[in-house]
């Protein structure tokens, strides 16, 4: 398997705080590798130092090879690494379709057409409508934004990350604020996206985790304690002592 991902002795430290403590990563090509770790463990640290908004102190990210690691937000972007869910990209005011519309269209580097309504370029219409249904929400194309449920928002949030492309998607906990039904409709969603694109996923929810990962790496005060299979990282006995419990 190729890396998409490589992450080497990745150091960040506030102050007296290592938040990033010599960390290593890998995402291989097609895989779902999920992080996961208590709180403050530094996962937001992580992917933060990952798509760009915050540099390492120390280490590299390296993407299919090239070093990224002080590269700025918007041209890993544009080599094809998105992030979703943290920070919101949807606009409330507009259409459900407008929005996976503008996103396709800034996508193809339209965007200076900004004041010509994406909707009206039928080929980004057809394909946003598209995009629209295989996230579930072919029935919303037409209806206004703000009107939607938080899930269907982060429905929404796939869709927009689909349209970008991205070769590496960093999915920053989909499942907050889900209810039960809700989650397992994510991660059924999830599910048929994975394998087409490389996806690095922090979250929670430990049976999302578990149902969807390939790879989980377990992080601990900022640093990977163990890496592996969910069957593995089940087994790993420093991983229950640390982080999953006596279950
Ligand atoms: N800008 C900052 N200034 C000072 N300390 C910070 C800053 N950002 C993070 N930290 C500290 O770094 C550590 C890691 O934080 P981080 O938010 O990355 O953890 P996390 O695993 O994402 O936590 P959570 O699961 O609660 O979101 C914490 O001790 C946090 O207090």
């Amino acid at each position: 398997m190729t890396a998409v991902l490589k992450v080497e002795g990745l150091n960040k430290s506030f102050g007296g705080i290592k938040a990033t403590d010599n960390l290593n990563l890998t995402v291989e090509a097609g895989e779902l590798h999920a992080v996961i770790g208590p709180n403050g463990a530094g996962k937001t640290t992580m992917i933060s130092q990952l798509c760009g908004t915050q540099i390492p102190d120390s280490g590299r990210v390296m993407f299919k090879g090239r070093d990224i690691t002080r590269l700025a937000t918007h041209r890993r972007a544009h080599l094809g690494i998105t992030r979703s869910f943290q920070i919101t990209s949807l606009i409330m005011e507009m259409s459900v379709l407008d929005n996976i519309a503008l996103a396709l269209q800034a996508r193809e580097g339209h965007s200076f057409r900004f004041l010509r309504p994406a909707r009206s370029v039928a080929s980004l219409r057809d394909r946003g409508r598209a995009l629209l249904e295989r996230v579930g929400l072919g029935d919303k194309a037409d209806h206004a934004t703000v009107a939607l449920s938080h899930g269907e928002h982060r429905r929404m949030e796939i869709a927009i990350a689909l349209a970008s492309e991205a070769e590496l998607m960093l999915l920053d906990e989909p499942m907050a604020g889900l209810g039960t039904q809700e989650s397992l409709e994510m991660v059924a969603l999830l599910k048929g996206i994975k394998g087409k694109h490389s996806i690095l996923l922090i979250e929670h929810d430990m049976d999302a985790v578990f149902a969807l990962a390939d790879r989980i790496s377990v992080l601990v005060y900022g640093h990977i304690i163990a890496t592996g299979t969910p069957s593995e990282i089940r087994g790993n006995e420093a991983v229950q002592h640390a982080y999953l419990g006596e279950e």
